[in-house]
């Protein structure tokens, strides 16, 4: 089947339509492109198709040199031009702005997609899977289709110093665990490694089960692959619902620190921080100006992990009320605060809704993880003084439906979305909303 490919959807897939007028979902392809495409599924309502050539490939197509691209699932977009990819970005929060929060002036909330850093080596965190088979062993990552582990020795999405054994570390972790695996029986379910070129800090965290480990082995192993924190994180519970046990320190400083707008931040291997630093240095210049803080306001930061916000937000206003529900990451901001010596900030660790602070706030930032902000915390921040409110989202979908929930509500208005591409080479955008009481 002869397909012109329209645009991309949120998600790897592109969208086009047959001749009689069904929607088909094609990976593979890009907009622009007109492809010859295989049918992999015909539903009632649209159909999925696979291009398997490119007859005429779209303007913004372009060569990629890292040849796992196209398999795996971490750079779906690498064949677009990154211009490009900026525009389908801003095109997707604006379509669900219309579509999931039936925003009629959508098109003029959505500003241009703003690209902090570099399109390639922008992560400052790879995140591999581990196989075994036997006594060999893979680290790598999941194929596109989610079939298998591919062998990753080089991530080019990965911040990489110039040199030192650092600038090797995929390869010399992989290295090491496939010998450590060639003569113990190792259960890991995935390595994760944190690299910063501001502070020159790498740590690798094995994810193992509780239970038994060879630790005094695997610290002689992975010694030598440039890390300056090595820890284990135990896991526990069902495959879907794992929960974390535990970290443990094996070598080193047992966590990892990244230097961000002025402040240096210290995370232990669970807690969330943002995977592209330039980027969320970028987040915390939009919501400073979002909010225009002043030495005399109470601040509120809701889903405030390990203090991104909150730091800066300490040092402008007179007093931060910040409320995260995971341990560990409740943990890393107190350290951070104190190291940062800032003792103006309430830090409660749990829920959003149930510890919604009784304080009145000035100005507000809410940073939630993908599921978007439960319906009561909507209505709670409505029922807020604050002047203005910054609404920081990685899910354009759970976005539009909270901004249609504080329209209907009424007391604060949206005045701007502002993209922010944390992560080239992917669908995925990050955005700022700016919201002003009426
Ligand atoms: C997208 S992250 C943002 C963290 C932080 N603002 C930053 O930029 O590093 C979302 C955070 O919300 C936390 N979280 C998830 N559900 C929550 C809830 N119901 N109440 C409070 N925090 C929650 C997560 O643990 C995570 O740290």
């Amino acid at each position: 089947m002869r397909l012109t490919i329209e645009r991309m959807t949120y998600g790897p897939d592109a969208i086009a339509h047959t001749q009689e007028g069904k929607t088909v979902f094609v990976s593979g392809a890009i907009a622009g492109d007109v492809v010859e495409a295989e049918l992999v599924s015909d539903g009632k309502s649209f159909s999925k198709a696979r291009a398997t050539a490119v007859l005429e490939p779209s303007p913004a197509r372009v060569g990629c040199d890292w040849p796992l691209a196209s398999v795996l699932g971490c750079a779906p977009w690498a064949a677009m031009a990154y211009d490009a990819q900026l525009e389908a970005k801003r095109a997707n929060v604006v379509d669900a702005l219309a579509r999931v929060g039936h925003l009629a002036d959508a098109e003029q909330l959505v500003r241009p997609c703003e690209a902090p850093g570099s399109p390639w080596h922008y992560r400052n965190k790879a995140e591999l899977a581990f196989v075994r088979d036997g006594r060999r062993a893979t680290l790598g990552m999941h194929a596109l289709d989610g079939t298998s582990v591919i062998k990753v020795e080089d991530f080019p999405l990965l911040d990489t110093p110039a040199k030192g054994p650092a600038s090797r570390i995929v390869k010399n972790v992989s290295g090491a665990l496939g010998y450590l695996a060639g003569s113990h029986d190792l259960d890991i379910e995935r390595v994760g490694i944190r690299r910063s070129s501001r502070t020159g800090d790498v740590e690798v965290a094995i994810w193992t089960p509780t239970g038994a480990f060879p630790r005094t082995q695997a610290c002689r192993v992975l010694e030598s692959v440039g890390a300056t924190s090595i820890v284990r994180v135990m896991t526990k519970g069902p495959a879907k619902a794992r929960k974390v046990a535990g970290v443990e320190r094996l070598a080193g400083a047992g966590s990892w620190s990244e230097r961000i707008a002025g402040n240096v931040m210290r995370l232990s291997a669970p807690s969330f921080f943002q995977v592209n630093t330039a980027g969320a240095e970028k987040l915390v210049d939009l919501v400073l100006d979002a909010l225009d803080p002043h030495e005399n306001d109470i601040a509120m930061d809701l889903y405030s992990g390990a203090g991104t916000f909150t730091l800066p937000l300490a040092r402008y206003t007179s007093f931060v009320d910040a409320v995260e529900s995971y341990g560990p990451a409740v943990r890393d901001l107190r350290r951070n605060l104190e190291e940062a010596r800032l003792d103006n900030v309430d830090a409660v660790g749990g829920d959003a809704d149930r510890e919604f602070p009784d304080d009145e706030a000035d100005i507000i930032v809410v940073d939630p993880p993908r599921a978007g902000l439960a319906e009561n915390v909507v209505r709670q921040l409505s029922d807020q003084p604050a002047r203005a409110i910054a609404y920081v989202s990685c899910d354009p979908a759970t976005l539009a439906r909270d901004l249609a929930r504080f329209r209907e509500i009424g007391t604060y208005e949206v005045k701007s979305v502002t993209p922010v591409d944390l992560f080239p080479q992917t669908f995925h955008v990050e955005t700022v909303t700016r919201l002003y009481r009426r």
